[in-house]
């Protein structure tokens, strides 16, 4: 466990003492420290100041932030990074003009992802979940939550969940794991979904309460996939075996999905590509957070989500990117946030808040990451110089990390 000190910090982002869910309004304060450093005991902030008073101390490392800027590291709050394939052939195929829902219909999409998955060790999973986590955290991501639902069946479901376990030991991040059984309704179910969701409730999430591998239930409540209904019945029966909800609402159409995730007390209802003022207010009424998936509206040429309706209505957004082989194939957070401010007017204040404190809380993980607060984890990002926070989403594209700190140690 590292004792260090970063020094001469231009901008310290997001400096906090207390740290609640940001709300609204309030998304749009992002505390910042000018001209400071930070030091970290046992992998853990301990203390921030003002560079003039910074004095060394004995066994400590000292990271030269060299005029650049610290903030919070990424919670990526909503990814699928267990997978078997690519499917760059279906990203073809969009071009040739076929839509998503044509896709799936045609046995592409997630069901192409589920018969790969179901041919791959798990040994062989693990490699390349690791590989794809390792790159993400050199892009800045240091929390992430990761989804079954590639599976389908129970072994194939249990076996994600458990490379999401080894990923949670392996990985020196915080990681949470979510049971996405009701994914879609497999070949094998295909004029059988009450079948299949019979299966979700009596077979998997009892064997995966026993094996204590899931934080969280999800439903891709969606036409063609999940109705609200059963998103009702599959959440309820999560919520029995020890599972708070997080579901994939109105990404294609007006599911239902907010307003079942609402009323289940999902911890977030997450895409919400698809929203009426309906969903808007039952969302803005709630204790719900609503995620919002700008790469995957981006990847799928949708329309993006109404990130201003959302928090002029007083919701609380977080941001997140969806990494999965079908509808967004990067986990780039830093392309997140900037397309949020650059896509759907987020001020990059907001965008920032909402990819680190309240993508924390979309996965309950606030108490640890988030943000710059004394016991807190060392999870940081140090920026190249930047001139302004504004830079950081209006130079998209360009990679403006110079190092990630994890535990206090700069990630190799
Ligand atoms: N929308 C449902 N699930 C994923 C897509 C998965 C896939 O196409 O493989 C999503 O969040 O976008
Ligand atoms: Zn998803």
């Amino acid at each position: 466990m590292s004792n260090a000190v970063i020094i001469n910090i231009d901008k310290l982002i997001n400096v906090r003492e207390e740290y609640p869910l940001l709300q609204g309004g309030a998304l749009a304060q992002l505390p910042v420290r000018q001209n400071a450093f930070l030091r970290i005991r046992d992998g853990r902030i301990v203390a921030t100041g003002s560079m003039p008073q910074w004095e060394a101390a004995d066994n400590e490392t000292v990271i030269d932030a060299k005029g650049g800027s610290v903030l919070p590291g990424w919670c990526d709050s909503h990814t699928h990074i267990v997978f078997a394939a690519t499917r760059e052939d279906e990203f073809v195929d969009k071009i040739k003009g076929l839509s998503y829902a044509e896709i799936a219909a045609k046995g592409g999409g997630i069901l192409n992802s589920a018969r790969r998955l179901r041919t791959t060790s798990e040994d062989d999973l693990l490699e390349m979940a690791w590989q794809r986590l390792h790159k993400l955290v050199h892009q800045g991501t240091t929390a992430i939550e990761i989804k079954s639902g590639y599976g389908l069946t129970l072994n194939d479901e249990l076996k994600m969940l458990r490379v999401i376990q080894r990923l949670k030991q392996k990985a020196p991040i915080p990681v949470k794991a979510t049971f996405l059984g009701a994914h879609a309704i497999p070949e094998e179910y295909k004029n059988n979904t009450e079948g299949y969701i019979n299966l979700v409730i009596d077979e998997m999430l009892p064997a995966i309460e026993k094996e204590k591998l899931a934080d969280y239930v999800d439903v891709f409540c969606e036409n063609g996939f999940f109705s609200a209904e059963q998103t009702w019945r599959i959440g309820q029966a999560g919520l029995k075996h020890g599972l708070l909800p997080k579901i994939h609402a109105n990404q294609l159409s007006l599911s239902g999905g907010v307003q079942t995730g609402v009323k289940l007390g999902a911890v977030s209802v997450d895409h919400l590509e698809t929203m009426d003022e309906e969903a808007i207010q039952v969302l803005a009424n709630s204790n719900t957070i609503g995620t919002l998936l700008p790469t995957a509206a981006f990847f799928l040429r949708m329309a993006f989500q109404p990130a201003r309706q959302l928090i002029n209505a007083g919701c609380a957004i977080a941001l997140a990117s969806d990494y999965n082989p079908g509808s967004s194939p990067s986990g780039n957070m830093n392309l997140v946030v900037a397309m949020s401010c650059i896509q759907m007017k987020m001020l990059p204040e907001e965008a920032i808040n909402a990819a680190t404190i309240n993508g924390a809380y979309a996965m309950q993980v606030q108490q640890e990451v988030g943000s710059i607060t004394t016991g807190k984890l060392a999870n940081l990002i140090i920026t190249k110089p930047i001139p302004s926070i504004a830079y950081l989403p209006y130079s998209f594209g360009d990679n403006l990390v110079e190092k990630v700190i994890v535990r206090g140690s700069v990630w190799e």
